[in-house]
């Protein structure tokens, strides 16, 4: 795909894209936080981009949300559907879905909210959803136990690019290498040259080493694992709890999860426990066997009564010996003993293995001494040794583990985007349960639908609970005028219209019982402005509407939803209101004249429907919210507008409750009048 192709992507934004491991997937699933994680590229520019990308794919013109009220309404619509989100890659993923007039796009989102619907959002599944996340990418990892060791400088160069996780050392002979192993744990020496050397510690000859990285940096694959353990955790769970078939074997992906932290170190491995403990342990248990050792020889030498021949004793003296040599002869014994317990002591409570236990019992010294004490160096060198030991098994280990990771990674990514996704079709579920949706149709029987018609459609953004919404029927095909009482729900019909039409054209449900839309491109909602307009606005308004009048006459071509014509919707709400009410009426009447037998769908609200019919040169429908009358002086509505009537004003409403309560003339005069 070319990126810069995207609507909105320019040469900057295509190379930050073009650094993602695969871009094109990412564009072609609508991935906004794969996309968000490009640099440079925020959330709300990679929904943009997404939506790009799809519009390039639809070869979609855009523009179907034509006025800031329509936006709003889209907006409103977004943020009842983002509310159902568990995680915040869904609210994201949420902004790609946007209304369109191109059939094929429209269709793509029904098909995935036609699989939505069908999902149950049971409690488990949501809760487990909270703790998935977009997959983490590792932090750099740094190996310090293990070196890359050649003799070569265009080698050396290679092994730094390739494994940049481990220093490389530039080495000129066995007797460097020797040194290294001094230094780490395992050296892995590149060069033939070394085969068959013999060296002191763990040095390995492997010159395919470069193409086998995982397997010298098992961390490299241990580091994805560990920084995404509690997502692919989390993600497994949801697979589980929603019943969906997961690309991995789910039992196997948690044990192995079980056996590395979170900072990538292999954990519940019996022997690593022992060798680490052993290293933790090893200073104070010396200690510990030295006190045994002493306690043991000084109760000893204090119940041994020491008789020295004077011969002996002057002999002694003579050769400057201590008291060391008369323990040497006199109590050797004792002595083995005690540092026999000593040794027996370091061993048992470290729980040495043999090979261990010969170095650790040449930590307490055959020669006599009193008070007895450690070999420093051989302490040292046990040190050294479980270091190593440990450092070996833990790689070895890694290794292992890293091996039956390293080929499940796409599945792994895979487990953890199905669950993201659904997140993204539970919230639609949610939406249609919420609001008793249903899918709409554009048309029936072949046939495209014209203008809409919508039955049983409640608003979820009245703001009355959406239990008390009373449903609404209403149809219009061509252009209607909207009569009523005040506050009878005028303003609240144009929404849900613009709603139902918004919502249908991003290929989601709508809230109502049935729906039927033309498959319009573009919708042109007019809110009612407050207050008259000054000279200027009141100019561009009718721009506005000299522009909705120039779209081309109403052809078959044009209703075929292939994205040739853009059939509109225009939803004005009292454009009376810009004007002085005699002039408002002459221009509405003229408008409505110029939007006849166009690819023009339109409800006008107006409190000047009689007079506006009055002055068009046609019969324009008028269509009226009724109220049935006043109850208490509360108006009682019903709330579907009536076809083809003109609903009584709410003064004529009370001039005729007047005119029955008293037995005056004057009312009926008035009432007359209406
Ligand atoms: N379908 C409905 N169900 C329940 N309540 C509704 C419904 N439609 C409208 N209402 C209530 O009536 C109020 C007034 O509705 P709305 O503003 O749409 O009336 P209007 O006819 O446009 O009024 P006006 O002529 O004063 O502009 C709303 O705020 C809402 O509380």
């Amino acid at each position: 795909m070319e990126l810069e192709a995207i609507p909105g992507v320019g040469s900057k934004t295509a190379a930050a894209l073009s650094e993602l491991d695969d871009p094109e997937r990412a564009l072609r699933t609508g991935d906004v936080a794969e996309l968000a994680s490009a640099p440079g590229i925020t959330e709300g520019r990679a929904a943009a981009i997404a939506r790009g990308a799809i519009r390039e794919r639809h070869d979609d013109p855009g523009g179907f949300l034509a006025t800031d009220r329509a936006e709003e309404l889209y907006r409103d619509a977004l943020d009842l559907l983002k509310d159902r989100t568990v995680t915040s890659y869904g609210e994201k993923r949420l902004e790609t879905l946007y209304p369109s007039g191109v059939a094929s796009r429209v269709e793509e989102v029904r098909e995935f909210a036609e699989r939505a619907t069908d999902r149950d959002p049971g409690h488990e599944v949501l809760e487990a959803l909270a703790d998935v996340e977009p997959l983490a990418d590792p932090r750099d990892v740094s190996v310090r136990d293990r070196c890359l060791a050649t003799t070569d400088a265009e080698r050396y160069t290679e092994a730094q690019q390739a494994i940049p996780e481990l220093s490389v050392e530039v080495v000129e002979d066995t007797r460097d290498l020797a040194d290294l192993a001094r230094g780490y744990s395992t050296v892995v020496a590149l060069d033939e040259e070394f085969a068959g050397v013999a060296v002191d510690g763990d040095v390995r000859v492997e010159p395919d080493a470069l193409e086998r990285p995982a397997e010298i940096v098992p961390e490299r694959v241990l580091a994805f694992y560990a920084a995404n353990r509690d997502c692919l955790r989390a993600a497994a769970e949801v697979h589980r709890t929603a019943g969906i078939d997961p690309p991995l074997d789910l039992d196997a992906l948690e044990s192995t999860l079980e056996r590395v932290d979170s900072d990538g170190t292999v954990v519940g491995d019996d022997e690593l426990d022992r060798l680490a403990r052993a290293i933790d342990d090893l200073d104070a248990a010396v200690s510990t066997a030295e006190s045994v050792a002493n306690d043991e020889l000084r109760s000893a030498i204090e119940e041994r009564d020491v008789t020295v021949e004077g011969s002996d004793l002057l002999s002694l003296v003579e050769q400057g010996a201590g008291v060391d040599s008369l323990l040497s002869r006199e109590l050797s014994d004792e002595y083995a003993t005690a540092v026999e317990q000593a040794r027996e002591e370091l061993v048992d409570s470290l729980d040495l293995d043999s090979g261990e236990a010969s170095v650790a019992r040449r930590a307490f010294p055959e020669e006599p001494a009193f008070p007895v004490e450690r070999d420093e160096e051989v302490v040292n060198r046990l040190r050294e040794d479980l270091q190593a030991a440990k450092d070996r098994r833990a790689t070895r280990r890694k290794r292992e583990l890293a091996a039956d990771l390293a080929d499940r990674r796409a599945d792994a990514e895979q487990l953890v985007r199905t669950a993201l996704e659904l997140d993204v079709e539970l919230a639609v579920a949610r939406f249609a349960e919420d609001f008793d949706c249903v899918m709409p149709e554009f048309g029936s029987d072949g046939a495209e639908a014209s203008g809409f018609e919508i039955e049983g459609g409640r608003s979820p953004l009245l703001d009355v609970d959406f239990a008390d919404v009373e449903p609404v029927d209403y149809d219009v095909s061509g252009v209607a005028l909207l009569s009523g009482v005040n506050s009878g729900g005028k303003t609240s019909t144009l929404d849900l219209v613009a709603l139902v039409t918004i919502l249908a054209h991003m290929g989601l449900p709508v809230p109502a019982e049935d729906a039927s839309v033309e498959r319009f491109g573009e919708l042109h909602y007019h809110a009612k402005t407050q207050g008259t307009l000054d000279a200027g606005a009141f100019e561009s308004t009718l721009r506005e509407f000299a522009g909705l009048a120039t779209g081309g006459e109403r052809t078959a071509s044009h209703t075929d939803g292939s994205g040739g014509g853009a059939d509109r919707l225009v939803l004005v709400d009292e454009l009376e209101s810009i004007t002085e009410p005699g002039a408002s009426a002459k221009i509405i009447a003229g408008i409505l004249e110029e939007l006849r037998g166009r690819d023009v769908t339109g409800v006008f609200v107006s409190h000047l429907a009689a007079e506006i019919r009055e002055m068009a040169d046609y019969d324009v429908p008028v269509d009226g919210i009724e109220a049935k009358g006043l109850e208490d002086g509360e108006l009682v509505v019903n709330r579907s507008p009536v076809k083809n009537h003109l609903a009584r004003s709410t003064p004529e409403l009370i001039v005729e409750k007047l005119a029955g309560d008293s037995d005056g003339q004057f009312y009926d005069r008035l009432l007359e009048k209406f």
